[in-house]
Order: C-alpha cells, then sequence, then structure tokens
C-alpha cells in the first residue's frame, strides 16, 4: 500500500470540506461577506503569517538534506521579503494602517492554529511538519478553485473580495499547491499504515483549526 496526498483528504472528507465550502468562503465568493469580518480576519492573517515564517525556519532547522533546506529557506525568504508586504498594502486597501497591525492582540483562533503547527514540527520530523501546513498550502488554491465551479461567485468590480480570489487562482499560487502536493506525494508513498495514521491525525487538526480561524472571522472573536 502507498500513500498520497489525497489519501489524507480523503480520510478526513468530512472536515476538509466544511473548511473548504465554510460559510465565510461563500460569502467571501458573492461579495456578500459583512466587511468586518473580513478585516478582522485580514488582521489576525497578519499574525498568522508572522507564524507561518516561524514554521518554514523550523522546516529550515528539520532538514535533512540540502534540497529540503533550500526549499524551506524559498518560503521563509518569500513570506518575509515579499508576502508580508503585500499583506500590508493589501491591508492598508481595507483601512487598517501598519500601526494598527503592529498593535494587534492575537486571537485565540490565531494562537490556537499556530502554536499547534510550530507544536507539530517541534515534537516531529519534517513530513509532521509539512501535514501540519497541508490545509493552509493546499486548501486556499483549492477553495479559489472551488469558488470559482460555483454559479453564486461573482467575479470583477462587483466583488469587493475579488483581489483575494485572483491571488489564490493565480498561475504562481496554483504552481506552488501542486510543488507543495508532490512533495507530500513523494514522502507519504513509502510510510506504514501506523505512521499513515499519526498522519492523518495531523491533517485533521490542522483543518479543524482552519475551519476555526474562518469562524474566528466570521464571528470577530477575539
Ligand atoms: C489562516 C490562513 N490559512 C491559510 C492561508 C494561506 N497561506 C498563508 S501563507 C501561504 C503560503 C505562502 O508562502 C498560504 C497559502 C492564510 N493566508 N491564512
Amino acid at each position: 500500500m502507498t500513500y498520497r496526498f489525497s489519501d489524507l483528504v480523503t480520510a478526513c472528507e468530512g472536515d476538509w470540506r466544511t473548511y473548504i465550502e465554510h460559510e465565510f468562503v461563500r460569502a467571501l465568493g458573492e461579495g456578500a461577506l459583512e466587511e468586518e469580518a473580513f478585516r478582522h480576519y485580514l488582521k489576525q492573517d497578519y499574525l498568522f503569517l508572522i507564524h507561518f515564517a516561524r514554521a518554514y525556519a523550523l522546516a529550515a532547522y528539520k532538514s535533512r538534506t540540502l534540497e529540503d533546506l533550500r526549499q524551506a529557506h524559498e518560503g521563509l525568504k518569500a513570506i518575509v521579503d515579499l508576502e508580508m508586504g503585500l499583506h500590508v498594502d493589501y491591508c492598508r486597501e481595507w483601512g487598517i494602517s501598519e500601526e494598527d497591525l503592529a498593535a494587534l492582540p492575537e486571537a485565540r483562533a490565531t494562537m490556537a492554529y499556530t502554536r499547534y503547527v510550530l507544536d507539530t514540527g517541534n515534537r516531529g520530523d519534517l513530513l509532521d511538519l509539512h501535514v501540519a501546513l497541508a490545509p493552509c498550502l493546499v486548501g486556499y488554491g483549492e477553495i479559489a478553485n472551488w469558488l470559482n465551479g460555483r454559479p453564486e461567485t461573482v467575479r470583477g468590480k462587483g466583488n469587493p473580495y475579488d483581489a483575494w480570489i485572483a491571488m489564490y487562482e493565480s498561475d504562481e499560487f496554483q504552481a506552488a499547491m501542486r510543488a507543495e502536493r508532490d512533495w507530500l506525494d513523494a514522502r507519504l508513498a513509502d510510510v506504514t499504515p501506523a505512521r499513515f495514521a499519526e498522519l492523518t491525525q495531523v491533517f485533521r487538526d490542522a483543518t479543524r483549526l482552519e475551519i476555526d480561524f474562518w469562524q474566528m472571522g466570521l464571528d470577530r472573536a477575539d
């Protein structure tokens, strides 16, 4: 028996669909999401991204090969040098200043998710860490594709969240998502059933924490 990334999704199908098709996602696609819910999400996502960069640094530390070390380094550079800047610019367009971001209190859902990922990587190996990151890396690409396949989704000027969808449907992002899936397919191919069961638990936990992150936005929870 060899495993692949899609087996993780199949093992957690209910939670995965709840994450991908969450009410926050549907409303965003329809252009009907409350703006304050989106702002709350964007602000917490700034904190999320900072911890996500730390997870790439942990991936570097956990690497056994130069290839894995380079991959982690590229991820860390992309987020610190590029994506954080883009996120700050995007927040400004939504009326959130850099000072607002610097002073943000961290919501419990942000704390739970990010620290779970870091703890999973600390406790386990590079594969555990990548599986904990997979709902984030693969999920957002799948969300953009799911939204584009829905007749209710509004694209273009009629949807204030159009740029958000555009970012995750982009060729660049979709290629990064495929690269992550390929990496996971290669590493999962030779795990034992007992190891696969452990990794399924990690994947399910991280997927459920993504669900909580959407819900935090909807509820403006702190
Ligand atoms: C809660 C939450 N989950 C996933 C993402 C998506 N995401 C964050 S970093 C990254 C990879 C960039 O190198 C991706 C796809 C998000 N923004 N917020």
